[in-house]
Formats: C-alpha cells, structure tokens, sequence
C-alpha cells in the first residue's frame, strides 16, 4: 500500500507551500549576525571619499621623479582624517600617511623606503631614490564604493564580512526578517528533561533540545512549551502556550499507538477554530513516516515522530527548509552530493531512506561512505558520529560497493564567516 504515504518532495513542497517569509524589524548591525536582510543596504558615504593615499610616503607629481635620484622640497603632511590644504607644486613633496588624502597637485605616492629625509620637518629637502608612475599607491574616490551602492542584496543571511561592510558604508542600522518564533511541544508520559531522571525506565527528552537547536542554527528563537503527558485536556492545554508562534512543533504522539494523542488531542472538535487540520500524515521517509503537518488554528504545525534520529533527520529534510522559507530564504530539499558506497546494500522499500553513515575522502575526489550496519531510530549516538545521511529513492535496488549514491552532508557548520 504506497498510495497512503506522501512521497518526501511532496510533503516538502506543502509545507513550503503553506509557509510565507515573515515581516521585518529594524537590529544594531552588532545585532545582525546571521540575519537576513530584508531589504538591501545601500552605503551612505563613497569610500574613500577622496583619493587617498595606500601607503606611508611622499606625494609627489610623478614627473618629477621620472628621473632618479630626484631632490625635493616637503611643504606640508597629510596624515589619514588630515590633510594639506596647498598644492604640490614642482619639486615639492608632501609627507602622507596610509590613508591620507593625496594633496591637489600630486599625483603618485614614493613608499618611504625610497627617501633618503634629511629631517621630519617642513622645508626639508628629500633624496627620492626610486620613481612611481603617475597613480602609484594613489586609491581613486569610490575604488570601495559610492554613495547609493548596494552593498549587501535584500535576502541574504549576514555575514561577518557582510556586517563590515555595512559599517564601513556607514549603515549602523539594518532591516532583516524578524526571527522565526518557534514553539516546541514534547509529548510522553515517559519524557523527562535532562538530568531529571527519577526512574531508569524513563526516557530522557532529548528531542526539544536537539529542535531547539537546529531553530537557533537556522536563525530562529525557540520556545520550550515543556512536556505533555499522554492526557489529551494536559497536551491541549500545552499546545495553547503556542499562540503567537510562528510554527509549532510537536514530537512523539504522531503514530498510531494508544498513546499518540497528538492528532486526537488537538483536532478535537471542541477546539473550534483552534482545533488542528491536518495538511497530510504520513509520509514515504524513513526514519519519520508518522510525521504530520497541519495547521492548530492559524499556527503552521509540524508533528514529528518521537524517536529521537527521526526527529532530528525531520528536522533536518522539513524543519530547516520551512525556517528558511520563513526567513525568506531561497528554501527547498537540501543539496545532494555524489558518493561512492563503500559497502553492499539490500534493494530499499517503498520509504524513502537516510542512512546515517561516515564518509572518508574516496578516490576521485567524492567521498567514500559508509552506512552504519545498524540504523536503528532510537540511536542519538550513531546520529552524532555520522557526518551525512546517505539518501535512498524508495524501491532502490540492491547496491553494491562501488556503487554512486547520494549523500546530504550534516557537517557543513553554521559559521560563515
Ligand atoms: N504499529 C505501528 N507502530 C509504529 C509505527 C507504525 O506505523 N505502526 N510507526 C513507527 C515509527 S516509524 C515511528 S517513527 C514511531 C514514532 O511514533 P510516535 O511519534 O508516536 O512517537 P512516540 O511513540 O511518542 O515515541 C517513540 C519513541 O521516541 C521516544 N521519545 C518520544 N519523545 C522523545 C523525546 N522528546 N526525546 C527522546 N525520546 C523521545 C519515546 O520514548 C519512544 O521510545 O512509531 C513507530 N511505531
Ligand atoms: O520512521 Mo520511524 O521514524 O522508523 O523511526
């Protein structure tokens, strides 16, 4: 029975479908780390402003050191943020500094290696040992930028460089998508949080804190609605504390056993308006076919599977691509890289598969990989220790080692500097 599962881009393509980028809000550029501008920022100053110097030296007029040695006069200085109110007149220099304003009249710069100085004073004569073509060393007006450039374009996530530059266009403030707001909602009578373990046999939450997480790395802010038992008045009672998110996501509860309430509790029709439509359940993937998406009231809402790799493989197929969506990012499946198998595989079901595997550099350039032998849902630990999922179309045949296949790397990092 295929025909009851949602294949994976199906069930991406709806909930980005069901999703539209947030409005904007004005940050401190100290603040706009990794945020997304929502409109361009335009420098406010032409950068230099002036010709400048780029080096510490002597303005000159690059004809008269067309022949060296050459003697001049210096008449003035012009330090950065100062400069020399005259004109450089034949056989004249004036004394400049990295950043100086080149004085009217000069038209090269001689670095001060070159100069044998009779004195750091005015009316010195100077010994220019070295000549500079006219522009030498000499940074035009605007070589960075001018007044209405656009520096960083609307809808790019800011970068360290990025937020530079908008200081040095002289932009303190920026306008960027607001944070998506996102609530996160365990569910199970048997969850605790970490490091409240009373009782061997329960389970220790860890889904909230790995969701909680990827909002963060993705640009969100993460609200923790807690832990709702397996009692449908208590988990519609948590999942009130969404209102005014953004996306509400759930885990556990979303399968079919007498405990998974989610979808009982919240489409109760006594919820009215309030209570949760579901868009689709479940979908061709493993891990993470019982996954739900719908809407609780007006808020978008993402059920995923309580096991904890299913969770977070969700999270990572579904969850980043709908907070990207959200920020206004371009948003859709995660890019795929080519692989070589290092192992043999049985032919794949109807679902979907992402092998949490290892890669190693392989032999033409693309990564060797290898699936971990046991792809149990329930193991975190596997899940750290793999740096890709290796992806399977859902009735792949049986592969072998050598084999090219498709890998979604995990260890990208979220620094950009
Ligand atoms: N008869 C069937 N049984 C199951 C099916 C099915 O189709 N028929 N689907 C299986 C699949 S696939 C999955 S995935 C799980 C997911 O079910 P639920 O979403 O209802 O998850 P729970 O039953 O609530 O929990 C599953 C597992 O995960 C643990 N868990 C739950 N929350 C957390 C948390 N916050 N942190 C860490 N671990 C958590 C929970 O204790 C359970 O061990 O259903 C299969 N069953
Ligand atoms: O699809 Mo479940 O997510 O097997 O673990």
């Amino acid at each position: 029975m295929a025909s009851d599962l949602l294949p994976v881009e199906d069930a991406l393509d709806r909930i980005l479908t069901a999703l539209s980028p947030l409005p904007a809000e004005v940050v401190p550029i100290s603040e706009a780390l990794g945020r997304v501008t929502a409109a361009p920022i335009l420098a406010r100053r032409t950068q230099p402003p002036v010709a400048v110097s780029a080096m510490d030296g002597y303005a000159v007029r690059a004809a008269d050191v067309a022949t060296v040695p050459a003697t001049l006069r210096r008449v003035g200085s012009a330090p950065a943020g100062g400069g020399y109110a005259g004109t450089v007149g034949p056989g004249e220099a004036v004394r400049i500094f990295t950043g100086g304003p080149v004085p009217a009249g000069a038209d090269a710069i001689v670095l001060q290696e070159d100069v044998d100085a009779s004195a750091e004073a005015d009316g010195a004569e100077i010994l220019v040992r070295e000549g500079a073509p006219a522009g030498t060393f000499v940074r035009p007006a605007g070589l960075d930028f001018r007044t209405g450039d656009v520096g960083v374009p609307a809808g790019r996530r800011l970068s360290a460089r990025d937020i530079g530059l908008a200081a040095a266009m002289n932009v303190p403030w920026v306008r960027v998508i607001r944070r998506p707001r996102v609530a996160i909602l365990s569910t199970g009578d048997e969850i605790v949080r970490p490091g409240e373990l009373d009782d061997p046999t329960r389970i220790v939450s860890s889904n909230a804190y790995a969701l909680a997480a990827v909002v963060r790395a993705v640009g969100g802010e993460a609200v923790d609605l807690g832990i709702a038992p397996d009692d449908r008045d208590a988990l519609r009672a948590l999942a009130a504390g969404a209102r005014g998110a953004d996306l509400l996501v759930t885990s556990g509860g979303a399968s079919v056993g007498r405990h998974d309430l989610v979808q009982e509790a919240l489409g109760d029709g006594t919820l009215g308006a309030d209570a949760l439509k579901v868009g689709f359940w479940k979908i061709a993937m493993r891990p993470g076919k019982p996954l739900i998406f719908g809407h609780l009231g007006a808020i978008p809402m993402l059920g995923l599977p309580g096991n904890p790799v299913s969770t977070v493989v969700c999270a990572t197929v579904f969850l980043r691509p709908a907070l990207e969506r959200l920020l206004g990012l371009p948003a859709g499946p995660a890019a795929l890289t080519e692989a070589i198998l290092a192992i043999d595989l049985k032919e794949n079901d109807r679902r979907q598969d992402y092998l949490r595997a290892t890669s190693e550099p392989g032999p033409d350039g693309r990564r060797l990989v290898t699936p971990f032998v046991r792809q149990d849902s329930s193991m975190m630990s596997r899940l750290a220790e793999a740096d890709c999922l290796m992806v399977r179309p859902p009735f792949d045949p049986a592969r072998s080692r050598g084999d090219t296949v498709s890998i979604l790397p995990l260890d990208g990092g979220f620094l950009t500097i």
